[in-house]
């Protein structure tokens, strides 16, 4: 039976501004996308079944509300083979922590059951079927660093130097929802006419997300001694930025133990789409 094993990586929001808020409640954003050499690991696995299962790390989550299924039930119709799906999910990703976890699980099983399933979509054709099941499916689907407009969707690929993260997770879960919906949150910032270095953006959710979860607070603050940070999406992860490995591990070595986190240097490609041009040259 063919198989196929891809990463779905992390993404960090290295800029967030919220510019307005559209007549159907979703808002306008800019934001600066980088991936991490970091994610959810997935093994897809055409079956005599008809039928598609996840197993692995699913938690709490539904098989009908987990995203990796809604993506695949939206390729059912492009099939071009009578095989079902099986799918073992490792989950390495905070679930609801801003690093775009469930995301990018729909994305690289869009990439993946697209060429398992031999339903011949473009890149363009399963980005706009990613985007019904999120507004970051796109970039991962795209797979290529970015600059985003409109609600994430519109991407500028743009080439960054590569460089080392912390991530810290400070155990507690933020909906992106309540975030979005907020009377506090700022709306209006202007849309940028210049560069996008860390020192003269923002991320528009941070002040509120600090207010309302102290512990966020907390862990910038704690991060702060060792070099720039900034909280990722609507948290509640947050990044220190650092030249090197070693300076990286340093920082997660001494993450006070109420809290998760993990190093990993950014990438301009997604290690799913380097993954998958791998296994497209081992089918030739
Ligand atoms: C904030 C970001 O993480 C930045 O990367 C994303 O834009 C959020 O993307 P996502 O988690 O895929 O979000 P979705 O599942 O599409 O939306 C969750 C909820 O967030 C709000 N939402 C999301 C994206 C956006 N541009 N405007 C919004 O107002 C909506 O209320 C929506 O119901
Ligand atoms: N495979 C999945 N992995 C993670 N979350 C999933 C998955 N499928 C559905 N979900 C739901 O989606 C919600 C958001 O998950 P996700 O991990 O993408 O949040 P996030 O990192 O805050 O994303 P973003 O930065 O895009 O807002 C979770 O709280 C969970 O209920």
């Amino acid at each position: 039976m063919t198989s196929l094993s891809l990463m779905a990586p992390a993404k960090l929001n290295l800029f967030l501004h919220i510019n307005a808020q559209r007549a159907d409640g979703y808002h306008e954003l800019e934001t600066l996308f980088t991936f991490l050499d970091f994610g959810d690991e997935l093994n897809f696995t055409c079956t005599q079944q008809d039928d598609i299962e996840i197993e692995g790390d699913t938690g709490a989550i539904a098989l009908e509300d987990n995203l990796i299924y809604k993506a695949a039930v939206a390729l059912r119709p492009f099939r071009s083979v009578e095989t079902g799906i099986s799918i073992k999910l490792s989950k390495k990703l905070p679930m609801g922590g801003g690093v775009g976890g469930g995301s990018s699980d729909a994305a690289t099983t869009l990439l993946a059951i697209n060429q398992l399933w031999k339903c011949n979509l473009s890149h363009q054709k399963l980005a706009e079927i990613g985007l019904k099941l999120g507004a970051d499916v796109p970039v991962f689907v795209n797979g290529k660093t970015a600059f985003a407009q409109g609600v994430g969707e519109k991407l500028t690929a743009v080439n960054l130097p590569q460089r080392w993260f912390c991530v810290v997770f400070p155990n507690v879960h933020v909906s992106t929802g309540a975030v979005f919906t907020h009377p506090d949150l700022p709306r209006n910032t202007p849309r940028l006419t210049s560069g996008w270095q860390l020192a003269n953006t923002n991320n528009d959710c941070e002040a509120l997300v600090k207010k309302l979860y102290p512990e966020v607070e907390k862990t910038l603050g704690w991060l702060l001694k060792y070099g720039p940070t900034r909280m990722t999406g609507t948290g509640a992860c947050c990044f220190v930025e650092l030249d090197c490995a070693t300076a990286a591990q340093r920082v997660l070595d001494s993450l006070p133990s109420c809290w998760q986190g993990f190093v990993a240097p950014s990438t301009n490609i997604s290690p799913a789409h380097t993954q998958l041009d791998s296994w497209l040259k081992m089918q030739k």
